[in-house]
């Protein structure tokens, strides 16, 4: 087994915490010694054991003079959990490989190790590590969540008609790959509009789904009592933020935010959301809602699918709404970062250029 492959299976175990870790990162950890593997573990969610102590607790014999496989350097603070960095000098691990160094100014574990006679080998599959875990990179250099935009439209580039139907654009293959983006996601936000019109349950509808948060944006707390999100089995709540001080007439919490042009303050929003350990949003529309994230310039990821119909129509809806640019100059760039078929419809996945990890 090289390096490499054995990289490639920290990712693998790394991945089982998605949808659950939250701000923190995805770690799995592979323990080798004389080429057999004699542990592996990963970060199962939040502010529980980290990656490499799972690994120790599965050992399947002494891990004195073996190497440490981890996708991230290992911690060196104490957080919610003790520092691994002490636990591999104690286990007697001899050699540690990393993938990527961890940017939490928190922590600083290499000259440590190194300092035990431990060689250290970091920069393993470094770029797919930076994507396997680009929401916490993201949040650790940007402070706030990272925001992607989901939408499903016509070959004419339109999410509904002009009476608001919008079901359906995409087909079923893309409509379950959206119930996969929503179990890697923390939350998922729409407008009033959307909950209104379509009525979405929100949750993840797949085996072993995991569902995000849900976050309805409404002003003025208008919204009918007998929506789905308001009474859905799931182990995550529905929130509505607001930036209205009426008392709270809904079966959910109410996300007090500041107001801005009359309005909820989508800044302030996602401020108050990465407070709540919210590290990555989905959003899900309207055109309202998804103009007002992209002219606050909070647009990092765009997933679209484009299906091979036809509405037309002047006042049929587009994804994005607004007064628009006045210029070519002015517009927003992206970058296609993959192209996928799902039978008759494509998705386009597309990255604001404007951040970098
Ligand atoms: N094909 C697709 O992928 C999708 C299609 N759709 C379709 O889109 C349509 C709905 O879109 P749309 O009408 O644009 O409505 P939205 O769902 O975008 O909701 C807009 C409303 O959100 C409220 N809001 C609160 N704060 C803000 C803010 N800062 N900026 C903007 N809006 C804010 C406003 O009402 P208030 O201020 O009163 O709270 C506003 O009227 C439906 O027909 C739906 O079917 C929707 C999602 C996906
Ligand atoms: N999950 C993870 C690490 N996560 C690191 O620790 C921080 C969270 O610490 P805590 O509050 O104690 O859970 C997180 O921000 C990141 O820097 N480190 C590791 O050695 N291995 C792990 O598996
Ligand atoms: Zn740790």
């Amino acid at each position: 087994m090289n390096d490499e492959k054995l990289m490639r299976r920290t990712f693998e175990l790394a991945k089982k915490g998605e949808g659950k870790v939250l701000t923190n990162p995805l770690v799995g950890a592979v323990v080798v010694k004389d080429g057999r593997i004699i542990g592996e573990g990963y970060h199962h969610n939040y502010g529980n054991i980290h990656a490499e102590k799972d690994a120790f607790n599965n050992l399947t014999e002494d891990a004195k003079g073996a190497s440490l496989y981890v996708n991230l350097e290992p911690c060196s603070h104490q957080g919610k959990q003790p520092p691994c960095v002490d636990e591999v000098i104690r286990q007697g691990i001899s050699k540690v490989y990393i993938s990527n160094l961890d940017t939490n100014p928190k922590v600083d574990s290499i000259e440590k190790l190194k300092g035990h006679n431990i060689e250290v080998h970091s920069g393993i599959l470094e770029e797919e590590g930076k994507k396997l875990n680009e929401v916490f990179f993201y949040n650790m250099k940007y402070n706030r969540p990272f925001v992607s935009l989901k939408y499903a439209m016509t070959l004419d580039g339109k999410i509904a008609c002009a009476n608001g139907d919008s079901k359906w654009i995409s087909n079923e293959k893309s409509r379950e790959y959206v119930h996969k983006l929503r179990s890697k996601y923390d939350a998922i936000i729409v407008g009033k509009a959307t909950a209104i019109h379509d009525n979405p349950s929100l949750n993840s509808r797949i085996e072993a789904g995991i569902d995000p948060v849900r976050i309805i944006i409404d002003s003025e707390l208008e919204l009918p009592m007998d929506l789905k999100v308001f009474d859905l089995e799931s182990d995550k709540k529905t929130y509505v933020a607001t930036c209205s001080d009426k008392e709270n007439p809904y079966k959910a919490d109410l996300i007090r935010c500041k107001e801005k042009n009359g309005q909820v303050d989508i800044n302030d929003l996602l401020e108050k959301l990465y407070a709540m350990n919210i590290g990555s949003i989905l959003v899900e529309g309207g055109s309202h809602i998804n103009n007002a994230f992209l002219e606050a310039g909070l647009v990092d990821r765009i997933y679209e699918f484009i299906s091979p119909k036809i509405i037309s129509g002047e006042r049929s809806i587009s994804p994005f709404t607004g007064k628009g640019c006045e210029f070519m100059s002015d517009a927003y760039n992206f970058e296609i970062e993959d192209i996928n078929r799902f039978d008759t419809d494509i998705l386009i996945e597309a990255k604001n250029v404007h951040w970098n990890i």
